[in-house]
């Protein structure tokens, strides 16, 4: 199989995004809480990657800490660095400088609050392919942040994305509603499609240690998980090791209960 998008691991992989510990890092010049110790913390509790979105404004993770982090992952070759942003703004520069396991192409204005939305390949698939191609390239595998619409799936392959990234926040506000069942069959059928077309699928947004299980049973064709915020807000109550524990807990219930 292309290792470019061979699994991370048989069960879905659990990739923990450190944004928002940078954020509260950036509050003061005091450099606590240290993204790298947080992200070592996670590691050692077993979360199998590590997940980074340098935005433009920098109002999270910054320049030095995508280097800091690259260093860190090259002391866990086990474990895999994934690096998130806009291929027309600032991302190619830390792909070709780090060249991370994987990079994941998020269609964000350089401003934006958080990530909304996923790419319209009618627009800019024609500009994604060469960067796609330069990421492959380098060795780095390439996703595309979507949102769950089974009917672009075969876009995505066709630009040459290994990986699509399910945009899981309407699942996520929909949990504690009527539209629940009808949001898991809606990513449910988008992950199949990207499977049929080709693609390994991975998810992210919003997701947490209620929504989650759930999510993974409708979905088991995804691979890998990215979780920050809820993540991180739980590991400010129960600590980055015990929070991780956790989550990988809910991944292996939605495997079975039994899966390694
Ligand atoms: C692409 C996505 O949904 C998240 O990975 C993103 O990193 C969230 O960005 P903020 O942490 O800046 O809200
Ligand atoms: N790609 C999703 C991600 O990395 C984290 O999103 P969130 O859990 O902070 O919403």
């Amino acid at each position: 199989m292309n290792p470019l998008i061979a699994p991370a691991h048989p069960a879905t992989a659990l990739s923990v995004n450190v944004n928002k510990i940078a954020q509260l890092r950036n509050t003061r010049h005091l450099g606590i809480p240290s993204v790298v110790r947080l992200a070592t913390v996670a590691l050692e509790a077993g979360a199998q990657g590590v997940t980074v979105h340098p935005r433009p404004d920098e109002r999270h993770i910054r320049a030095h800490d995508v280097h800091d982090i690259a260093a860190l992952m090259a002391q866990w070759p086990q474990a895999e660095y994934n690096i998130e942003g806009n291929p027309f703004h600032n991302l190619m520069g830390f792909i070709r400088a780090v060249k991370p396991h994987q990079a994941t192409f998020v269609p964000d204005s350089e401003g934006q609050f958080t990530s909304d939305h996923g790419w319209g390949l009618a627009a800019d698939g024609d500009r994604l392919r060469p960067l796609i191609d330069e990421c492959h390239a380098l060795g780095v595998r390439v996703s595309l942040f979507m949102d769950a619409e089974p009917g672009a799936m075969a876009a995505a392959r066709a630009v040459g994305a290994d990986r699509i990234e399910l945009y899981t926040e309407p699942y996520a506000a929909a949990w504690a509603t009527p539209q629940r069942d009808a949001q898991l069959q809606r990513f449910a059928a988008a992950a199949r499609a990207a499977v049929q077309a080709g693609l390994q699928v991975n998810a992210g947004h919003d997701l947490n240690r209620d929504n989650l299980t759930a999510f993974l049973r409708a979905a088991p064709e995804v691979v890998e998980v990215s979780i920050g915020h809820a993540l991180i807000a739980d590991a400010l109550e129960l600590g980055m090791a015990e929070t991780v524990r956790r989550y990988l807990q809910c991944i292996r219930d939605a495997a079975g209960g039994d899966a390694a």
